[in-house]
């Protein structure tokens, strides 16, 4: 039952010229699942399953090390985002870990020496991922009824795209948070978890955990397509349990905007569609800060984080 309620996409249509029906078909669950909660998951995507299953085993390896071994791949930076090798800090409520890269080639990338092949597969899977994420794009731009290459023009910067690989540790007896209710700020991510599972999404008031299928990755829209379509498509609130007794290992990529982009809803959704703005503008780099700020200096109340309401038009 709650597999069903998180659908799952069969991408195979859109690489061959002739399958007009089987990208209708996907086209139409795409719409449904976004306007709803901005979830589904897809399938036959591009991204060599064995590549994407090697990547969390080299993870593991790499989250088992000693602290001593993952700080050396631990740098403060002047990214907008700190790369490499990170903790949480210690009042934060997700417990996890991670390694943050910018796209292959970034001066601001960190990896570690080991395990040796690490870099290069997550470079691989990198690669793969954007290439993925560029063709849900423009199916999303489609299924919002955009002119042909809108967002790909809107967002033609992809120096900003991040990926993060995780270790979220067992949960204890009284405590089993791994990554606190949120949305993404960016454009769409992509998730792809262990068999342990924990990815949680909220649906009508209900938290329906997505059930990991091999080779399946997760998809959600985030806050700049919210705003962008003035909330037909929705930004997908979700969060991660751990599991009790083993750690669970996931990537998550991010397909993200550059920070200069001013972000407001389109005029299509707004005065072509005779609706009123739910969002006021802003810069897109303003709002990344805030965002980062939720995580370095976490509010004692997880309800005061600033996400996408922070610029809603309430009256
Ligand atoms: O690790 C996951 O499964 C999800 C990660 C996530 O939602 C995020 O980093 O924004
Ligand atoms: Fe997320």
């Amino acid at each position: 039952m709650a597999e069903a309620l998180i659908p799952t996409v069969d991408l195979s249509p859109f690489f061959s010229e002739d399958d007009v029906d089987g990208k209708k078909k996907a086209m139409e669950i795409i719409t449904k699942a976004c306007s709803e909660h901005g979830f589904f998951q897809i399938v036959n995507h591009g991204v060599p399953v064995d590549l994407l299953q090697r990547a969390l085993e080299l993870s593991r390896i790499f989250f088992d090390y000693q602290s001593e071994e993952k700080l050396k791949s631990s740098a403060p930076s002047d990214a907008p985002i700190r790369t490499g090798y990170n903790t949480r800090p210690q009042q934060s409520p997700d417990k996890n870990e991670y390694l943050l890269m910018f796209p292959p080639g970034s001066s601001f990338n960190v990896f570690p020496q080991n395990p040796p092949q690490f870099k290069q597969v997550l470079e691989g899977v990198f690669s793969k991922l954007t290439k993925t994420a560029a063709l849900v794009e423009r199916i999303v731009n489609q299924c919002l009824g955009l002119p042909t290459n809108f967002l790909r023009e809107f967002n033609h910067d992809r120096s900003w795209d991040f990926m993060v690989a995780l270790r979220y540790f067992p949960a204890t007896e009284s405590e089993n948070n791994g990554l606190t209710q949120h949305e993404d700020g960016n454009c769409l991510s992509f998730v792809f978890q262990d068999d342990a599972g924990g990815l949680q999404v909220r649906m009508d008031g209900e938290w329906i955990p997505v059930i990991p299928t091999k080779g399946t990755i997760v998809v959600n829209l985030g806050d700049v397509i919210q705003v962008l379509s003035n909330k037909k498509f929705k930004s997908a609130t979700h969060r991660v349990v751990r599991p009790k007794g083993r750690s669970r290992y996931s990537l998550a990529f991010f397909h993200n905007l550059q920070g200069d982009k001013w972000v407001e809803p389109l005029p299509h959704f707004t005065k072509g569609m005779g609706k009123p703005p739910k969002y006021r503008g802003f810069r897109f780099s303003e709002y990344q800060q805030l965002r980062v700020r939720n995580k370095t200096h976490p509010p004692t109340r997880p309800e005061d984080q600033i996400g996408i309401t922070h610029y809603e038009i309430t009256s």
